[in-house]
């Protein structure tokens, strides 16, 4: 509420303005659990339109893997057990997007509201709805996370930090070193001087309030910090009094700006899902020797191997940690141990926020013939299915040869450059080792 008491919002037309975006950093869910131990809220301003990235569509409902990137933050944070709940500011016109987004990959804890014509105001209306929770199981929060929706990497050690120091002072901020010097410019256009870079730190997010304290500072604020400021760390201190621990943190947190930033986010998010994948080798001789010949190449190619006979019993485990599958077939050319996959695959719904790579790896003998000549389609007709639920078939077919750890290497080669890319043009395909 500002100072004429009503809502940060004036009446004028919003802008159609919006942004977004991603994934965790791995971390000890019970360490933080154990640390804050009050309600913590956060509020992610997506209210913007992104006009710095040239494109038509804001960049938080650019998609990333078939997932708009501000799904990959909500999910970061909806991830973490002790925040209670997530408000997302977004422009007024993409409500019923934004709805559908929470709909579709069944987001939890969050709720949208209509942001403001400023980065403050749809923060400010954020911090309102706040206070004005009706969900039974949700109380007015101890601390109020901020966090720009078009941050992609948050990581939760660092934000459990960010909440801590929030509580005891009042407010807290990320901060980054300065990659560039800052200068200041006459009317001219030319240097009037430099600052001292050593001396200065780069504001980002997230930053923490004590709800006391930012709800305060947007009642007090003026309409020209509503309209021109930046930086909610100053009207903390210009409003309440409240100088913000600054807390230095990792490189991940920098905001997707331009174009540039959202080819970044898209290559980290797939090198995020590109770590590992679990190698099915039906216990067969020829299978195992394939895996640990496999193991051996992607080790080459940071990629770890889980290397597992099925799914059942305990390596079921791995259905519910990998985002990618190498089923090894010997010999026979149906795909019945492909299909057993997916089918655990959807019991667990494990392709609703990234796409699952499941590679079927054919070994014929010498004295057999390519499955590529046996079965052509197989694969295609399966692929085709699969890909409508997010889980993307490839295969590779290898004819057995005395030069085992070349075709091995082969084989690790084109599996780990499918994983990698996850390119929806080569599903289905049958590729030669
Ligand atoms: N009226 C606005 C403007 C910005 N934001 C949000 O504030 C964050 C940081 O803003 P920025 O990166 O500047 O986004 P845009 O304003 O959309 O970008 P641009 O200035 O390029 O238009 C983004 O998540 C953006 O959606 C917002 O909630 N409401
Ligand atoms: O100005 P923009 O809306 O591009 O970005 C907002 C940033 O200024 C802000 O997120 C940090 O500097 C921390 O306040």
């Amino acid at each position: 509420m500002n100072t004429r008491g009503d809502n940060c919002e004036p009446h004028r037309p919003a802008h159609p303005r919006i942004f977004t975006m991603c994934e965790a950093g791995k971390s000890d869910h019970h360490s933080a659990e154990r640390c804050v131990d009050f309600p913590v809220s956060v509020v992610l301003p997506a209210g913007g339109t992104g006009e710095r990235t040239g494109l038509q569509t804001p960049k938080q409902f650019c998609t990333f893997l078939g997932r708009p990137l501000i799904s990959y933050t909500i999910q970061a944070f909806e991830s973490m057990p002790w925040i209670q709940s997530i408000v997302v500011a977004v422009a007024k016109e993409n409500m019923d997007l934004m709805t559908d987004i929470i709909q579709r990959f069944k987001h939890r804890k969050v709720r949208a509201v209509p942001g403001g014509s400023t980065r403050h105001r749809s923060i400010c209306n954020g911090v309102l709805a706040l206070g004005e929770e009706e969900r039974p199981a949700v109380g007015r929060p101890k601390v109020v996370i901020i966090h720009d929706a078009v941050r992609p990497f948050v990581e939760e050690d660092f934000l459990c930090k960010i909440a801590m120091a929030a509580k005891e002072q009042g407010a807290a901020g990320a901060i980054r070193p300065l990659v560039s010097t800052v200068i200041a410019t006459t009317s001219e256009g030319y240097l009037d001087h430099s600052l001292e870079r050593a001396k200065y730190r780069a504001s980002e997010m997230p930053q923490g309030f004590t709800y006391d304290v930012i709800s305060q500072a947007y009642q007090r604020c003026s309409e020209s910090d509503f309209e021109f400021g930046t930086e909610c760390l100053h009207l903390a201190l210009q409003y309440c009094g409240t100088n913000a621990k600054l807390i230095e943190g990792p490189p991940t947190l920098w905001k997707v700006t331009y174009k540039r930033d959202l080819a970044a986010a898209e290559s980290i998010i797939k090198e995020t899902l590109s770590r590992s994948a679990c190698v099915i080798t039906g216990g067969l001789a020829e299978a195992v020797n394939l895996a640990d010949a496999l193991r051996k190449a992607v080790g080459a190619l940071d990629m770890e191997l889980d290397i597992v006979p099925d799914l059942m019993g305990d390596n079921a485990r791995c259905l519910l940690k990998e985002w990618n599958f190498i089923q090894v077939s010997v010999s026979h050319s149906c795909l019945s141990e492909v299909e057993a996959i997916l089918v655990a695959l959807e019991a667990e719904n494990r392709a609703l926020l990234h796409p699952v790579v499941v590679i079927w790896v054919h070994f014929s003998r010498t004295d057999e013939l390519p499955v590529s000549e046996r079965a052509p389609t197989a694969i295609t007709e399966l692929a085709s299915t699969a890909k409508h639920r997010n889980i993307l078939i490839y295969g590779i077919q290898l004819k057995q040869s005395k030069h085992w750890e070349r075709s091995a290497s082969r084989v690790a080669e084109i599996a780990s450059a499918l994983i990698r890319e996850r390119s929806p043009a080569l599903v289905g395909q049958l590729l030669q080792a």
